[in-house]
């Protein structure tokens, strides 16, 4: 545990430095709550818990604090535990200390057993923190991603759309185009070679489709065997092209099932945002209209509006 102390008065700062050392702590020291402000900085995200007097010079502790806790709010880092130790514990002066951004409130001269308690609780909450924020970083990736393939959910897929089309519509000037890409006959292969298979197949073509993506396309799965694409080219010809590259690899893919070799095609619809087509569901409804097309003009092709 790394702990900034920041105490004017020399042995007060010693003693607490000896205590902390015996509980294992690693110690940075400051002398007023300028220094503690400067040290604080100068060890960003290392920082577990500072103990800080409350009466300095040039800087006062709570002024310390509170400058701390903005800096600490402005670059998003990590929350941890501020206690104050003060010689003076009147009601006023604790609750200006927790006002302040403190946690906690002790009264010199310190006891031992009672700091080491008040860092365990610290560090318990600490702990309980970290586990929340990483659990919802958690629940926040399963949020946007689809379970069975690994790219990007319909509702990832979506919200980057509309993102992606609001900055293309104001400042580029290259194409861009959406597309929805549908696996043809694909019940065929649930019904000869079992759900599984079937699984394993989406999989392979979310990996081939997912190798072929530049990292300004975006790509996700809709449902089913149903996928959304979002290309960029330099002109409507290059478009065209890129959808139709996608197209003929899957055509082309080796696809292999219990030894077997199958064939898997797919059918695009293909919408250019334009002045016409411009909202995220303009685009999947004229994409959707053109995929239909697609299939019904024969499977295994693109139908572009671009
Ligand atoms: N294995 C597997 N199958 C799925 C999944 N989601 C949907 N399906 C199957 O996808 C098949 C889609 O069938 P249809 O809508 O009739 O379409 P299709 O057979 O591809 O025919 P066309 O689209 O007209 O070319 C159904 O059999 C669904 O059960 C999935 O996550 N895994």
């Amino acid at each position: 545990m790394k702990v900034l102390i920041a105490d004017d008065t020399n042995t007060d700062r010693l003693l607490l430095k000896l205590h902390l050392a015996k509980l294992g702590c690693q110690v940075i020291e400051a002398k007023n709550g300028q220094e503690a402000v400067s040290q604080y900085l100068a060890n960003l995200d290392e920082i577990d818990l500072i103990l800080i007097d409350v009466q300095m010079p040039v800087l006062n502790g709570f002024e310390a604090v509170k400058a701390i806790r903005e800096i600490q709010q402005q670059n998003q880092q990590e929350w941890f535990p501020v206690i104050f130790l003060s010689a003076s514990g009147n009601e006023t002066d604790v609750e200006n200390g927790i006002m302040a951004g403190g946690d906690d409130y002790l009264i010199k001269p310190i006891s031992q057993k009672v700091l080491a308690a008040k860092m365990h609780a610290m560090k318990r909450i600490s702990d309980m923190r970290s586990r929340l924020v990483e659990s919802n970083k958690m629940l926040e990736s399963l949020a946007s991603t689809d379970y069975l393939t690994g790219i990007a959910n319909r509702r990832c897929f979506e919200v980057s759309l509309e993102s992606v089309i609001d900055v293309h519509r104001d400042e580029s000037s290259r194409c861009c185009a959406c597309g929805i890409l549908d696996l043809d006959k694909f019940k065929n292969i649930n019904d000869s070679f079992g759900h599984d298979i079937g699984d394993k197949v989406l999989i392979d073509v979310s990996n081939v489709i997912q190798q072929h993506l530049t990292e300004n396309d975006l790509f996700g799965r809709l449902g089913g065997e149903e996928f959304g694409l979002l290309l960029m080219s330099e002109s409507r010809e290059g478009l065209i092209e890129r959808f139709e590259e996608i197209r003929q690899l899957i055509e082309r893919y080796q696809f292999t099932i219990k030894d077997q070799l199958i064939d898997i095609t797919t059918s695009i619809g293909v919408v250019a945002v334009s002045d016409q087509c411009k909202s995220r569901n303009q685009l999947l409804k004229r994409a959707d209209e053109l995929l239909y097309e697609a299939k019904t003009s024969g499977r295994n092709r693109v139908c572009f509006d671009v």
